[in-house]
């Protein structure tokens, strides 16, 4: 079939076309909060998906909830957060709360029997995804589905992307993102630290790309260099992240991004440059994609060639880079640049030397190599959704999950930057579930 050009697939995106027939079972929905975002990560796929409806929303303020709700048509608004778990009609929540309250509102939705979506970073601080990931509330029998919404990973361009690598021989991999100041000027939870806000909080991405790319978790947090908020703002929140990690291969990951950033990007950072490796401090307007960037060297691999003298040798050193990681649905590139030199076994002087260049695009699970059906115009949020839905009816879905460890090591990892750079890991909340009975 042939695929919408960028302009038609976009224009879908915005007025996606009239969704399917509902089913007469479907899985009901209910939203904690009414953030800006649940209309695109929530609401829209949705609409797009025959076994889900959005039911009902709660707001700390209910007229609030009740303009929300009134402006995307759901039908019920509780008068808070606990009403709307306690209704038995409701199968699953979507928490879009502040981060400091996510560890909570997850534990009371997982013990009112819900199904949750909880949007990332999953919670605070390692200690608090222990507390929840391995919950005993999730290891009772039919117990309910728990999934910290990292919906880049449901993408098919990231499967496209996986697939280009060879895990376990990559060397160095660079992963930026630039969020524009005009996106989050009038945000304000990112900046402040007791609701746990911070830019490797937010901006938490990078981070789990780094651990999809390596397929391992990190030793060390080598260096992190952190772009604090000035006073009279928290100092304690950093709005812009530099760090390394060094992962289990020996390889180098290396994540920066800013919640602060500008307009500016750059496409295609090489990381056979010394310099794109070197440079890019947090401030820097050319450090990145505004929706994210990873650049992934491997360690050069020596490929037989029996057209070759038996003193050279051929060798080849891949590299591949995504552009647009986060958002990709709109536009998302993907280059793999492999380079080969022949050269003398003996001395290591380079005989001949050529690159062979290739681009791959993924808008559709078909074209990552997944033999099911998708649309062009589906977000990452629609992937990720269809996944959820499917692990709840517990048939097999396309095995792209992030699993309650795979949440849990994607805390610590963040827990050893803030570490690294002298600020205190976000606050752990003084919740607790009682699963005697009674609340906390
Ligand atoms: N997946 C994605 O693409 C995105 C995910 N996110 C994630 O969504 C979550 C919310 O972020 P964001 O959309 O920026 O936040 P918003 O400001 O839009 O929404 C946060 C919600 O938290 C609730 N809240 C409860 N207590 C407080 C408090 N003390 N101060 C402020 N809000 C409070 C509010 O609920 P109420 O309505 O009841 O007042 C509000 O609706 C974060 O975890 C963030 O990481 C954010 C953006 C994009
Ligand atoms: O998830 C996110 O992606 C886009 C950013 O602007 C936002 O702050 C963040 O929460």
């Amino acid at each position: 079939m042939e695929q919408p050009g960028f302009f038609k697939r976009n224009w879908q995106i915005l007025t996606p076309p009239h969704g399917p027939v509902k089913s007469e079972t479907p899985l009901k929905f209910g939203i904690l909060g009414v953030g800006n975002i649940a209309l695109t990560t929530l609401i829209r796929p949705a609409s797009l998906h025959p076994e889900v409806t959005v039911e009902a929303v709660a707001a700390r303020d209910k007229t609030k909830a009740e303009e929300f709700a009134k402006e995307h048509g759901i039908p019920k608004v509780f008068e808070s957060y606990l009403d709307l778990i306690q209704d038995p009609s409701i199968d699953a929540v979507y928490i879009t709360l502040s981060n400091d309250l996510h560890l909570e509102w997850a534990l009371r939705s997982l013990a009112a029997g819900k199904h949750v979506l909880l949007e990332k970073p999953s919670v605070s601080n390692a200690t608090e995804a222990e507390l929840l990931f391995r919950s005993p509330l999730l290891r009772a029998p039919n117990a309910p589905v728990l999934l910290e919404a990292f919906h880049y990973r449901f993408e098919p361009y990231w499967t496209a992307f996986l697939a280009l690598l060879d895990k376990p021989n990559v060397t160095r991999a660079k992963v930026t993102m630039n969020v524009p100041q005009s996106f989050t000027d009038k945000k304000d939870l990112q900046f402040r630290y007791e609701v746990s806000g911070g830019a490797l909080m937010d901006l938490t991405y990078s981070i789990s790309l780094l651990r999809d790319i390596f397929g391992a978790e990190p030793l060390q947090c080598t260096s992190c260099k952190v772009k604090r908020m000035l006073p009279p703002s928290d100092e304690l929140c950093d709005y812009g992240y530099d760090a390394t990690w060094l992962f289990p291969n020996g390889g180098v990951g290396r994540a920066a991004e800013v919640l602060k950033g500008t307009m500016g990007w750059t496409l295609r950072t090489s990381l056979f440059e010394e310099e794109a490796w070197a440079s890019e401090a947090p401030d820097d307007p050319e450090r990145g994609a505004p929706m994210g960037h990873a650049s992934v060297m491997h360690r050069e691999m020596v490929l037989p060639d029996e057209s070759l003298p038996e003193e050279q040798e051929k060798v080849m050193t891949r590299e591949v880079r995504m552009s647009n990681y986060i958002w990709g649905c709109i536009w998302h590139r993907i280059d793999v640049d492999d380079w080969y030199i022949v050269r003398n076994k003996a001395d290591g002087t380079v005989v001949k030397r050529w690159v062979e260049r290739g681009t791959k695009k993924a808008y559709t699970l078909r074209e990552a190599g997944i033999d099911r059906d998708s649309e062009p115009y589906w977000m990452s949020y629609k992937y990720q959704l269809d996944e959820f839905v499917n692990r709840v009816r517990g048939r097999d879905g396309t095995g792209v999950w992030v699993s309650g460890e795979d949440s849990i090591n994607q805390m610590k990892m963040i827990d050893m930057a803030y570490e690294k750079a002298g600020l205190p890991v976000r606050p752990t909340t003084t919740f607790r579930l009682d699963l005697s009975g009674g609340d906390d």
